[in-house]
């Protein structure tokens, strides 16, 4: 769940600025690495491994000019988290292409295997977006004219071959010098991607595409849509932008970006994020009635993404809702870091317990979801040596039990805390005394309240169910295997993660 930022703005117009704000405010995409290119009469790239304020330094952003640039913050679902691997990447041939995606291409071997190690072409990193960047490429190439310029048509046939060519999920951003900015999604619209603009002062109008709307609200731009799935966007250099409907897949829209990933400040798809959390908390607090469950003291959530579902669950409930858990706000998300021993020392650091909340208390605590159970196993025991009598939980998603092949790093079964248990079990686990999981349809109607017309979101990490239809055993034993040698090969680094945000 990476996230990324295109702008297009006018000739003269520097976006680096603009970009390195946007990538600031979705950090929680992706904290292994970071990556803006620019350009003026040639690219410009900065790409380093860290945070956002970690790789650019003043330096770097002056020497980020120009009107049109990519920007990328990486959360690794392939190949490592070193600095070669982030985004973006650009090429010079047919005409300059820079560009970043959010996802994982499923298959990605098999692309590398046709059209790298057969030919003699040779990749740059271990990252799948170079894939998509070189199917992208070679199809604009067929359609160069001497003399012609790129238009619509040329790019549309470009983002069609990659429809045609590569499985999974991505959403794409690229700026092309000279012909303008592309953003396109998936076949099955897994990916978030939405555009906006802002005339300035001047009445030139800049034009962005990115992963989540926060970034449009912070840089000072209108929302205006989301693209649909099999949608492509073009932003020529000069006259009005296109959408072209290229795909006819069903749209499958990822429903753990409104559990976990995006930030509720966010719209995706038209559907507020905060309020799907607030809805979720409704759901829970019905469904902990329903279940004749214990009526605790109090419901604390575990910071931060369940914030949201943890106050209106109490509200609910008619329950005093507290904050008994205060999060060290230098210490990143712990899920999206890239080994086990990375995210064990990040919970040790980032939550610490208020006694006063739990002594002598039976508590409620509320996340967004258990997976691997890092982080319930080692709160549960934290507010026990704090006092507390009792702990239940309940989290906003069901039990999380398949691999994500579309771009979440749980690749491999054993990765899962629920997957062959039963909910005593998992309760046994991570020793808490009532545990209850949200509901799958509940879950579902909570998100689809804020805009019915998404028949169906992405629920395989629930149910083994792949929307692409295409995600065999043998997919997911590749994906795996690859996890596991970039595990092996992160082993080196691992002090440096772990003491990172
Ligand atoms: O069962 P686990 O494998 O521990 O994963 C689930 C936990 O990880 C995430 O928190 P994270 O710290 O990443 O981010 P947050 O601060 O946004 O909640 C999520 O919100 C859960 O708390
Ligand atoms: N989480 C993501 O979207 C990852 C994007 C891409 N697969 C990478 O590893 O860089
Ligand atoms: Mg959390």
């Amino acid at each position: 769940m990476c996230g990324f930022i295109g702008i297009f703005g006018p000739e003269g117009a520097d976006v680096a600025s603009e970009i390195y704000e946007g990538l600031l405010a979705i950090q929680h995409r992706g904290q292994d690495a970071a990556g803006i290119t620019t350009f003026t009469d040639t690219f410009h790239s900065r790409k380093g491994f860290g945070l956002v304020r970690d790789v650019f330094d003043e330096q770097a952003m002056l020497e980020l000019r120009g009107h049109l640039g990519v920007g990328h913050v990486r959360y690794p679902t392939v190949g490592v988290g070193r600095a070669e691997d982030a985004q973006p990447f650009h090429v010079n041939f047919p005409v300059g292409v820079a560009m970043a995606h959010n996802g994982n291409v499923t298959n990605f071997e098999e692309l590398k295997d046709l059209h790298f190690r057969s030919s003699g072409t040779r990749l740059n990193s271990s990252c799948d977006v170079e894939v998509v960047l070189f199917v992208f490429v070679r199809a604009l190439s067929e359609r160069i004219r001497p003399g012609v310029k790129v238009g619509p048509d040329d790019i549309f046939a470009a983002v069609a071959a990659v429809y045609e060519e590569v499985k999974g999920a991505y959403s794409v951003v690229a700026t092309l010098p000279d012909v303008g900015m592309v953003a396109f999604r998936d076949p099955y619209g897994i990916k978030p991607i939405c555009v906006g603009s802002k005339v300035d002062e001047d009445g030139h109008v800049w034009h962005a595409a990115v992963s989540e709307s926060v970034v449009l609200d912070v840089i000072g731009y209108e929302r205006q849509f989301d693209l649909a799935a099999g949608e492509a966007y073009f932003v020529p250099a000069s006259g009005p932008p296109v959408r072209k409907q290229i795909g006819n897949k069903p749209h499958r829209p990822c429903i753990f970006e409104l559990v976990y990933f995006a930030r509720p400040d966010s719209m995706l798809d038209d559907i507020s994020v905060y309020r799907t959390r607030v809805r979720f908390g409704e759901a829970m607090a019905a469904q902990w009635k329903a279940e004749g469950a214990p009526i605790p003291d109090s419901v604390i959530p575990i910071p931060d993404s369940s914030r949201d579902a943890a106050m209106s669950m109490a509200v609910s409930m008619g329950v005093p809702y507290r904050e008994g858990l205060v999060k060290n706000r230098y210490i990143g998300r712990t899920f999206i870091m890239p080994n086990q021993d990375a995210r064990e020392g990040s919970v040790r650091r980032k939550l610490n317990a208020i006694p006063l909340e739990f002594d002598g208390k039976e508590v409620l605590l509320v996340d967004d979801s258990i997976v691997r159970g890092t982080t319930s196993r080692r709160i549960v025991r934290m507010v026990r040596e704090a006092g507390a009598k009792k702990v239940y939980l309940a989290t906003c998603s069901p039990p999380l039990v398949s691999p994500c092949p579309y771009g979440i790093d749980m690749a491999t079964k054993t990765d899962f805390i629920a997957a062959g248990r039963s909910r005593e079990e998992i309760a046994a686990s991570i020793e808490v005394d009532y545990l209850m999981y949200l509901d799958r349809e509940a879950m579902n109607q909570s998100a689809r309240a804020g805009n019915p017309s998404v028949e169906k979101f992405c629920n395989a990490c629930f149910t083994g169910d792949y929307p692409t239809g295409d995600i065999t055993p043998e997919v997911l034993e590749s994906i795996a295997g690859e996890r596991r040698d970039s595990q092996q090969h992160l082993l080196p680094f691992k002090s440096k993660v772990g003491a990172g945000g």
